[in-house]
């Protein structure tokens, strides 16, 4: 850049350098020459100077004038080239007012300012404009996700609502189909049993009409006898009972002669021509008489199988977790098509192999008029009873003999009448065996087989019906003609009739002089086993089971209620029977002595015997003598399985070892399970929880060393009874504790105490599967203190309440049918389903239950914790609203002492 001296000054100003010269001396200044550098300020300070010198200016008012020169030749083409040379000049006037100036800068700093102020406030509006517009979208956004979502828990709930519905219609429809199936089958049983009462009144009234008819006969001539029948004499001869009745009246009359019952050979004879082997007149007219009576009976059955409207078949069907249209057809044994109809009632349309879930089937298959059973998948038992089921109708059924129970009073006589009748009947007959208990054996008689389980007195029939098995069809009630009936007479009868088994009285010990059969029939009579001759259905025989005396007429008689009973089962395929008694042998391993009920059961078949299985490995009759196989009726003594089963027990042939095995597992997990609930608990929880206000009971089965030392026990438990719970001692005795204390136990739910005593190997093995406690003491206060706590088990326990959350409603949905549903917020704690809730409006208690479901979205939920959503439906409370709260709080049972 060029130096400002003196002379460029000089010459911007259009002045001569020694006149500018003069200029700045008289400013003050220091230039002197030409060339002397001039700043600004200097420039500046000059000016003023000018200025004052001057006066014309005012104070503070600077002007500078800058002329500018600029020259250029012009040639002029016309002119011989001739240059012109112009110059112009022009002139700027600076003109600086300090005033003016910082006037103007005040304004520019004001407008600045101004501007500045204006932009921030355009800015902090168009801020606040877009933070309006950001909240107002927000707001918009989050009502329009807060609808949506209502919109969506109103369309679940509504759906949760129409599920809950439809499923509860379902429930119901079964329900009521299954009520009306009950009474269906309970009309059925009355009307059975009047149609078989009114056969009865009529064959007895036959019967003595016929008696009649014979009397009246015998005494005309031959001729008369051989006269032919007329219509009505014959319908006469048909039923059942006439010959049975008349055979009586016969053996009274031939007792009036002096026959003596000692007579077998007579009364053999008497038996075997009604097995049809003998030719007389009786045989025949006997035989004639049975095969009229099934005559009569067919035809009657044909007339009412015409009359009556035809019964549909109610079919069980087992209903999997999903099945095919046609695979539910085939169970219930219908075409396809009546599904498919079935389905389009029900409003839906469905394809042959279109998979039906199970409620869905379960309606199909009530619709349809059957009853349906839900399968558990993880059951692996659920299609047994149905594949078994299936075996069995292959075969056709066939009569079966009978199975028999003897029961009676102590010392009337039992154990000698089974072997008595064993003795004559089977080892006589039997060559060469060597007698063995297998719990069970079979006697032949002229007229057929029977089955006598021989272990004598209701316990052991009691015990089976306990374990679900119905092996007795008849039971003989032995009563000794010098006793009477007697208590355990009474209770023989009671577990005959709650097992619905017909009776066969047998009055025992007629030998003796001092019987009285008439006291023994009134007695019966006012135990409500009424004898056929007062117009009852209970056979009466005298019998003795020393002299054998009236044996064979009772089994005789066994055999009649039988054939009245019609006892039916198939022979072919494979065997299902009964345990009726096991033990573990040294040699032999697991035995069991088994009562096959249906089918044939062979050597080497695959077994499932409670939760025991294993392959038939050897087979015995109870003569100790090998079978290949058994059928119906048969008791065997059976080897080969791999534990021991307990009487009862179901015994079942599969076919595949691996099945078996798997059920037999399965099982046996089961009653672990069950072991485990029972014993779990701890003495107070055998006896099971206290209900309100009841009172509850500890029974005690109390074994003592001594008499002393059991009647002090005794006396000091029965004493701690109190108000709420009761001490009884249902059984105290001196001795060990035996299998049969621990059967009582069982059957009472009963303690077991031994004092200064213990249990047998057998015993403790029963308790420790039955899940029975046995507590042995040798101090009676010991005995007491124990006992006293676990009656503080059974004293109803106080209830407690804590406290576990608060939730708030923050909306209700009414659903049709199902009531309201609370839309809630958990603002404290925990809510679980199984909590109890007391609902508070405005702080003021309006309802205290129990929580009927809690969901959270569509799923059911065991809990929610705070600061979580969720739905609520309270169990019988519909009046909820917006802003009522749910106090949450559980119960706990708290126990008292005595
Ligand atoms: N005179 C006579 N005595 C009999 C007759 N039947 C049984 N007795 C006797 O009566 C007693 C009891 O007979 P049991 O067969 O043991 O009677 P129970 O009913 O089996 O007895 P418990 O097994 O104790 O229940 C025995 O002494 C028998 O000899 C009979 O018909 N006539």
């Amino acid at each position: 850049m060029a130096k400002n001296t003196v002379e460029t000054l000089a010459q911007t100003l259009q002045m001569p350098v020694s006149v500018l010269l003069e200029q700045l001396k008289e400013a003050g200044l220091t230039q002197s020459k030409s060339d002397d550098e001039i700043s600004d300020s200097e420039k500046e300070k000059l000016i003023t100077a000018l200025q004052v010198a001057r006066g014309s200016e005012k104070a503070g008012q600077r002007k500078i004038t800058l002329t500018k020169r600029k020259k250029t030749v012009i040639t002029q083409s016309g002119n011989g080239g001739h240059a012109v040379q112009v110059e112009v000049r022009r002139r700027h006037v600076l003109v600086k007012n300090p005033e003016v100036v910082s006037k103007a800068r005040e304004e520019a700093a004001k407008a600045i300012s101004e501007q500045k102020e204006r932009a921030r406030k355009e800015m902090e509006e168009a801020a606040a404009r877009a933070r309006e517009e950001a909240q107002r979208k927000a707001r918009e956004e989050a009502e329009k996700a807060a609808k949506e979502k209502l919109e969506r828990e109103k369309a679940e709930a509504a759906k949760r609502a129409a599920d809950a519905e439809q499923a509860a219609a379902r429930r119901k429809a079964a329900e009521e189909a299954k009520a009306a199936e009950q009474a269906k089958a309970k009309r059925e049983a009355q009307a059975k049993e009047q149609e078989v009462a009114r056969e009865r009144d009529s064959a007895r009234k036959a019967a003595e009409a016929e008696a009649r008819a014979i009397r009246e006969m015998m005494s005309a001539p031959k001729k008369v006898l051989n006269a032919p029948k007329t219509p009505t004499e014959e319908k006469k001869a048909e039923p059942k009972k006439a010959h049975k009745n008349s055979v009586k009246k016969e053996n009274k009359v031939s007792k009036k002669n002096g026959d003596s019952w000692g007579d077998e050979n007579q009364k053999r004879r008497t038996l075997k021509t009604r097995g049809g082997d003998s030719s007389g007149e009786e045989s025949s007219g006997w035989k004639n008489d049975r095969r009229s009576k099934r005559h009569a009976k067919n035809q009657h059955q044909n007339r009412q199988q015409q009359n009556a409207p035809q019964e549909p078949i109610v079919r069980d069907v087992v209903v999997p977790e999903s099945i095919t249209v046609s695979d539910l057809a085939m169970k219930m044994s219908v075409k396809a098509i009546e599904v498919i109809k079935t389905m389009m009632k029900l409003g839906d349309m469905v394809t042959i192999n279109q998979v039906l879930d199970q409620d869905t089937a379960m309606i199909v298959v009530t619709e349809m008029g059957h009853r349906a059973t839900a399968a558990k998948p993880e059951d692996p038992e659920a299609f047994l009873a149905e594949e078994e089921a299936e075996l069995q109708n292959k075969y056709p059924k066939e009569p079966r003999p009978p199975v028999v129970t003897i029961m009676g009073h102590v010392d009337h006589g039992k154990t000698s009448l089974l072997d008595y009748i064993r003795r004559t009947k089977v080892a006589a007959g039997e060559a060469g065996g060597i007698t063995q208990h297998i719990g069970a054996y079979h006697v032949k008689t002229p007229r057929g087989i029977i089955t006598f389980l021989d272990t004598p007195g209701h316990e052991a029939f009691t015990a089976m019906r306990a374990r679900g098995a119905q092996a007795t069809d008849i039971v003989i009630l032995v009563v000794a003609a010098d006793d009477g009936v007697m208590p355990q007479t009474k209770e023989a009868i009671a577990h005959a009739k709650a097992g619905n088994v017909p009776i066969v009285v047998a009055i025992n010990k007629i030998d003796k002089p001092e019987a009285n059969p008439e006291r023994v029939k009134q007695e019966l009579v006012a135990a409500d086993v009424i004898p056929e001759e007062y117009g009852g259905d209970v056979p009466f025989i005298c019998v003795s089971a020393k002299s054998g005396q009236g044996v064979d007429e009772l089994l005789e008689n066994v055999l009649l209620q039988a054939e009245i009973l019609e006892l039916k089962a198939v022979k072919e395929g494979p065997a299902k029977g009964v345990v009726i008694e096991s033990r573990l042998d040294r040699g032999k391993g697991a035995v069991a002595s088994v009562l096959v009920q249906s089918g044939t059961l062979k050597r080497g078949d695959i077994v499932l015997a409670g939760a025991t299985f294993g392959r038939v490995r050897a087979m015995l009759d109870e003569n100790g003598k090998q079978v290949q196989h058994a059928g119906p009726s048969i008791p065997v003594e059976i080897q080969g399985l791999s534990g021991v089963p307990q009487a009862g027990d179901e015994i079942l042939v599969l076919q595949e070892e691996k099945r078996a095995r798997e059920l037999a597992n399965y099982r046996q997990g089961k009653y672990r399970e069950i072991k485990l609930k029972h014993t779990a608990g701890g003495l107070d929880k055998i006896f099971g929880g206290p209900g309100d206000g009841e009172i509850q009971s500890l029974p005690l089965v109390i074994k003592a060393d001594v008499q002393g030392s059991q009647e002090a026990l005794v006396h000091a438990l029965t004493k701690l009874s109190t108000n709420e719970v009761k001490v009884s001692v249902v059984h105290a005795a001196v001795g060990g504790i035996s299998e049969s204390d621990i059967n009582l136990a069982i059957a009472s739910n009963a303690v077991v105490i031994g004092f200064n005593v213990r249990a047998d190997s057998l015993a403790r093995k029963l308790a420790e599967d039955n899940g029975i406690d046995i507590r042995y003491y040798n101090i009676i206060y010991d005995a007491v203190d124990d006992v006293k706590a676990a009656m503080g088990g059974l004293l109803t326990p106080e209830r407690r309440e804590n406290h576990v959350g608060l939730v708030e409603i923050r909306q209700v949905i009414h659903v049709p049918k199902v009531g309201s549903v609370a839309g809630c917020m958990v603002l404290e704690g925990v809510v679980k389903r199984s909590s109890h809730a007391r609902l508070l409006r405005n702080n003021v208690i309006k309802w205290t239950g129990e929580i009927n479901s809690l969901r959270r979205f569509k799923d059911d939920v065991k809990e929610v914790k705070a600061g979580a959503e969720c739905g609520i439906s309270l169990k019988g409370n519909d009046d909820i609203q917006v802003d009522d709260r749910l106090e949450i709080f559980e119960v706990e049972e708290v126990a008292r002492t005595l």
